[in-house]
């Protein structure tokens, strides 16, 4: 790998912050490593999104032909899922183009304008389709279980609005990706013809951003795919190897495990770069859907989990900083720094007298951010919290696979040290069982009635205006 990343954990580390890790507590959690490494590996075969870097020449070839289509043909794409059907576009999106794009004129753009739409929000639904013409659109609807209610009622609107305006041809203007067999939408798709990727087996939602689930979206906006996966794939290699002194993936994995063991149950993303704020969201459900758990491997309740929070610097240096530095030991802040925009942008010199600020003339925004970076990163070490940090050299596609693929990893050996599924989420059920209950959903009736027979609240806790 050619310095793409560099990950720096010295204030993970007790001699940097009292709260912090101890050489011994490390040398300790290392003698697990043999055994961590072994159950990430077991994992492989089920776990096929450890594969997506290396096996998917036909599919992009295949994803290729329909971004183009897509992209000679239509003025948008949008992206109908949620979690993790949904994130992983999002996060893409942002990092790889331009922080503009949609205000672009086409011929900068050199596509569809992107949308994606993760919340069933009816203001938010409304406000989509106030600025599109659903003619000149497609819609990507994508879900792994098919049967999610958010994603399946997004479908709804699309089929409605391209159905009784386009007729014949509507299944042009929207593509599915689903399950190869299970659930409504592949039926749907087989019966009526639409375009239809798959998400591979083995592969859950929050691990889904490398195959079809984000890999349409990367196509039609020409993210460089290729340079993508190899980012992926360079880092699968690095994070198989079983030495911990040469596996990052595992020392995050270690660190955080320790640091849940001692309370530190915050886990602060903040990168210094508005491209990447929906990869702290991608990592937010990787990180708490993966880790939270009841349940531990034995069965043993251990409530795991440690919370994922997003912040941006330098914005949230003014908001959420003076409690990082100052407020309880409970956290991780994992900061990402780009060590070089795609801009270089000089501070210029003001034509009006601002001779306080005239140290600043002629530096540049790039030194400004990277020096607030720094300063913040001292500040949150002095007030004794631990941090870490990432540097991408550049962020481009092989940077970014690289950087995405290692906080899989991290997660999928985080799992291991916790000891818990980190590839199920049974405590999402609960919530969409209710929800179908509420809704009427036949078969719910039971749990319709359990939720109607709920204490009636004490009026003395409720204020209305
Ligand atoms: O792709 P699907 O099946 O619609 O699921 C969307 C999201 O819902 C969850 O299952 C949680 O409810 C996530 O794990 C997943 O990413």
């Amino acid at each position: 790998m050619n310095k793409a990343l560099q990950i720096d954990f010295n204030n993970m580390l007790q001699e940097n912050v009292p709260c912090g890790i101890t050489r011994e507590e490390i040398a300790a959690a290392k003698a697990r490593i043999p055994e961590i490494h072994r159950g990430v590996e077991a994992k492989r075969r089920e776990n096929t999104w450890r594969d997506l870097p290396f096996n998917q020449d036909k599919i992009v070839a295949d994803i290729q032909k329909e971004a183009k289509r897509i992209n000679d043909n239509y003025e948008n794409f949008v992206v109908f899922g949620i979690g993790g059907s949904a994130l992983g576009s999002k996060a893409l999106f942002t990092a790889l183009k331009h922080i503009r794009y949609n205000e672009l004129p086409r011929e900068k753009r050199g596509g569809a304008r992107f949308y994606v739409l993760d919340n069933i929000d009816p203001d938010s639904i409304n406000g989509l389709l106030d600025i599109i013409d659903p003619a000149k659109t497609v819609f990507h609807v994508i879900t792994k279980s098919g049967n999610t209610v958010e994603t399946v009622t997004q479908f709804m609107v699309a089929l409605d609005l391209i159905k009784n305006r386009i007729g014949e041809h509507y299944t042009d203007n929207i593509i599915l990706t689903t399950d190869k067999e299970n659930g409504n939408i592949k039926r749907i798709a087989d019966e009526h013809g639409f375009k239809a990727f798959v998400v591979p087996d083995g592969v859950g939602g929050r691990f889904s951003v490398l195959c079809p689930v984000g890999l349409v979206s990367a196509a039609v906006l020409n993210i460089d795919i290729a340079a993508l996966l190899k980012g992926a794939g360079d880092m699968d290699k690095i994070c198989s190897n079983p030495n911990l002194e040469e596996n990052p993936a595992y020392m995050y994995a270690m660190l955080y495990y320790l640091a849940m063991k001692k309370g530190i149950n915050i886990s602060v993303m903040m990168p210094y770069a508005d491209a990447l704020l929906n990869t702290a969201e991608w990592y937010a459900q990787l990180w708490a859907e993966s880790l939270g758990k009841k349940f531990g491997l034995d069965g043993s309740i251990v409530h795991a989990g440690q919370t994922p929070v997003r912040a941006v610097g330098v914005t949230d240096q003014h908001s959420q900083v003076q409690l990082y530095t100052e407020g309880p030991a409970d956290k991780i802040i994992c900061f990402i720094e780009v060590a070089n925009f795609r801009t270089q942008l000089t501070i210029p010199h003001a034509p009006i007298d601002m001779h306080e600020a005239s140290y600043l003339y002629g530096q540049t925004f790039n030194k400004l951010i990277a020096s607030e970076l720094r300063g913040t990163e001292y500040a949150v070490t002095q007030g004794g919290k631990m941090n870490m940090r990432i540097t991408l050299n550049e962020l481009d596609a092989y940077a970014y696979g690289a950087l995405l693929f290692f906080l899989e990893m991290a997660t999928a050996a985080c799992g291991e040290f916790l000891q818990i599924d980190a590839f199920d989420q049974p405590g999402v059920e609960a919530g969409k069982i209710a929800t179908y209950a509420l809704m009427g959903r036949e078969g719910y009736e039971e749990k319709a009635a359990e939720l109607s027979a709920q204490a009636e609240k004490d009026a003395a806790f409720v204020y209305s205006f």
